[in-house]
């Protein structure tokens, strides 16, 4: 079957469920698979009703006997035996349009590339605490007969849902709505979602006058390259919200260790330095830095001599291991490095 008519399949499923798709907007490839106009469109039209009968989430009848510690292992649970059943799914014309497979293959390849290069980052530990965990929550639900597939199409649906599921508001579950999961990010979105109070329907709605040929995109957050990657496995080459996370630890030869320690906890401060698009420290990180730095008591948690040779000296390191990471063509990989290269030089002239 050729693509065009899978993707007419899949419009036709939404259509015989009682949603709605405009008909100047379609699913198609440019850089990146999303949705788009093939003639302009007005502001607040809209572009797709998606019936809540085809939201995926544990309040569906199909997830009904699905019996799982979480939300998630639901959706998960649901997704593979449903991708099991392949054409007998009633779900197929949606789930063949998610290139499962060839997702596992790639998310490995691509994690591993940017793991390299982000080891010494706290992406590069949430990273790897993420795959710890999906470990050890595959181990569990293959010993107990829960699933049976790979853990490499076990990560694969993992990655699917994070990067799939719609931000619905908090007394509402987690869910995936087929159609609307094919718009991209934009941070100046032209598009936004919502449920319609009355029918409970998923509305697509375009915010500004729309051109032909226009990609419709929506606004995924105000989220930093980091969390884009974690998240969705891509960056924005230009992110107004990005910045710079170093982790920091205490040396145990610190001769102020356990008040440091102390004072840390007290003041509830997280292991790490975040810096803001212009090379900025927040205010919580100014306050740690007082404090790692101080080499008596009685400067313990003031601005000192050792404040700015210490960021220097953290700064510089942080951007020689940017640095070793080697060339690459994974676009988005570039794309992180090169704005965490640039915060990161910014905060070192900030200190000049
Ligand atoms: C909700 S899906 C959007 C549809 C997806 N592009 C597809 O082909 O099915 C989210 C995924 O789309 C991609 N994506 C979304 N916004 C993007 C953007 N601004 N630039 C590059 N990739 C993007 C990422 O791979 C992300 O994990």
């Amino acid at each position: 079957m050729s693509l065009d008519s899978e993707y007419l399949n899949f419009y036709e499923w939404i259509k015989k469920n009682g949603g709605k798709i405009h008909e100047h907007v379609k699913i198609d490839t440019k850089e990146e698979r999303g949705l788009f106009t093939t003639d302009s469109i007005e502001s607040h039209t809209a572009l797709a009703i998606v019936p809540w009968s085809l939201v995926v989430n544990i309040q569906h009848p199909d997830l009904s006997t699905i019996n799982t510690d979480t939300e998630r292992q639901a959706l998960i649970i649901f997704l593979l035996r449903e991708y099991n059943k392949e054409k007998e799914s009633s779900w197929y014309p949606w789930l063949k349009l998610l290139n499962i497979e060839k997702e596992a293959d790639e998310l490995l390849k691509i994690k591993m590339h940017l793991f390299n290069c982000v080891e010494h980052s706290t992406l590069g530990q949430a990273l790897s605490d993420r795959y710890q965990q999906l470990q050890e929550e595959y181990e569990y639900l293959h010993q107990a007969g829960t699933i049976e597939t790979s853990f490499e199409l076990f990560c694969a649906i993992d990655h699917l849902i994070w990067s799939r599921v719609l931000d619905l508001p908090e007394n509402e579950p987690l869910s995936l709505v087929p159609f609307i999961d094919f718009a991209n990010h934009s941070l100046n979105a032209n598009a936004r979602w919502f449920i319609d109070d009355d029918t409970h329907n998923i509305i697509l709605r375009s915010e500004r006058t729309l051109n032909s040929n226009e990609e419709i995109t929506i606004c995924y957050g105000s989220k930093s390259n980091e969390e884009l990657l974690y998240l969705y496995g891509f960056a924005l080459s230009i992110n107004s919200n990005d910045r710079v996370t170093i982790p920091v630890s205490l040396k145990p030869d610190d001769i102020l260790l356990e008040d440091k320690l102390q004072l840390i906890q007290q003041l509830n401060l997280p292991p790490r330095l975040t810096l803001d698009m212009n090379g900025n420290l927040s205010n919580e990180s100014n306050q740690l830095v007082k404090i790692l730095s101080a080499q008596t008591q009685a400067t313990i948690n003031q601005q000192n001599e050792h404040y700015t040779p210490y960021l220097l000296n953290l700064f510089n390191e942080y951007l020689n291991k940017l640095n070793l990471c080697p060339d690459n063509d994974e676009t988005f990989t570039k794309y992180y490095l090169d704005s965490q290269k640039l915060i990161i030089q910014k905060a070192i002239d900030n200190l000049k």
